[in-house]
């Protein structure tokens, strides 16, 4: 465990794997913490130095206060690799941990080997969408917030049945702060990246829910259309898809790292 700094921010990270293998960076979704990968961690961890970082505003990160912009949060990236020595790395980010891989992959070329991009989306519209949510977050607070969060992120069935995996995703929601929660909600709002991705080069593989309503696979296959050298895979399930479908997720990330 460690921390880096960016623009007086501290940010937590953790690396596993051999040091002198190729390295992996998990970027996670809103409103969970580096925790959500612990399904693939002792996989990935096998074949690869694995970065895992907790988000400005999430888990044991500072939590400056509201609006983020993608180009802080991809800033924010640049630190943990630059603070674990890491020049170059392949980029696996979930919802919001794929707009950031993105903005990356855009914008800094060089530090992007393979591109995996899961539960993601160019542009998620309308602001009056991520306005409520911040409005509803900072009036009655994040509780109020889970339970609808928890039925777009998992299928019903998943939800009935399983266990305690929903808790442990919900337990990191109800732990994400207000200020945290708030300026991720405002990146997204301000978030457009349908023309940017064109100029992306990385290898990508973009990975989807089939029943995911917020980052939907027709979202997905417009990425896959926009970047070169993209393609895509469909798994079973909705938004928080590595937990929904642990081990079809890992094969799917796997096989294309290679
Ligand atoms: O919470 C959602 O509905 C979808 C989402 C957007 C960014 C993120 O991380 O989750």
């Amino acid at each position: 465990m460690a921390f880096a700094e960016n623009d007086g921010v501290r940010l937590f990270y953790t690396v596993d794997g051999p040091a002198d293998a190729p390295a992996l960076m998990l970027s996670n979704s809103m409103g969970t913490t580096y925790r959500m990968w612990e399904p693939q961690l002792s996989d990935f961890a096998e074949r690869f130095r694995v970065i895992r970082y907790d988000r400005r505003g999430h888990g044991q990160s500072d939590s400056p206060p509201s609006p983020y912009s993608l180009e802080q949060l991809g800033a924010d990236a640049l630190a943990i690799m630059d603070a674990a020595g890491v020049g170059r790395v392949n980029w696996l980010g979930l919802s919001m941990g794929g707009m950031v891989g993105m903005w990356l992959a855009t914008n800094h070329p060089d530090r992007i080997e393979k591109l995996i991009l899961s539960s993601a989306a160019t542009f998620m519209g309308p602001p009056e969408l991520w306005d409520g949510r911040i409005k509803t977050a900072q009036s009655r607070g994040m509780e109020v917030l889970a339970a609808p969060t928890m039925q777009r992120w998992f299928t019903p069935d998943f939800l009935k049945n399983s266990g305690d995996k929903v808790g442990e995703i919900r337990e990191q929601f109800l732990q994400t702060t207000v200020d945290g929660f708030s300026g991720s909600c405002s990146a997204m709002r301000d978030m457009d990246q349908r023309e940017t991705i064109r100029a992306i080069t990385a290898p990508t593989l973009v990975v989807v829910g089939a029943e995911d309503q917020g980052t939907t696979p027709a979202e997905a296959a417009f990425i896959v259309s926009r970047i070169p050298n993209a393609k895509g895979v469909i798994l079973r399930g909705s938004h928080i898809i590595n937990v929904e479908a642990p081990e079809a997720f890992l094969t799917a990330v796997l096989d294309f790292l290679g």
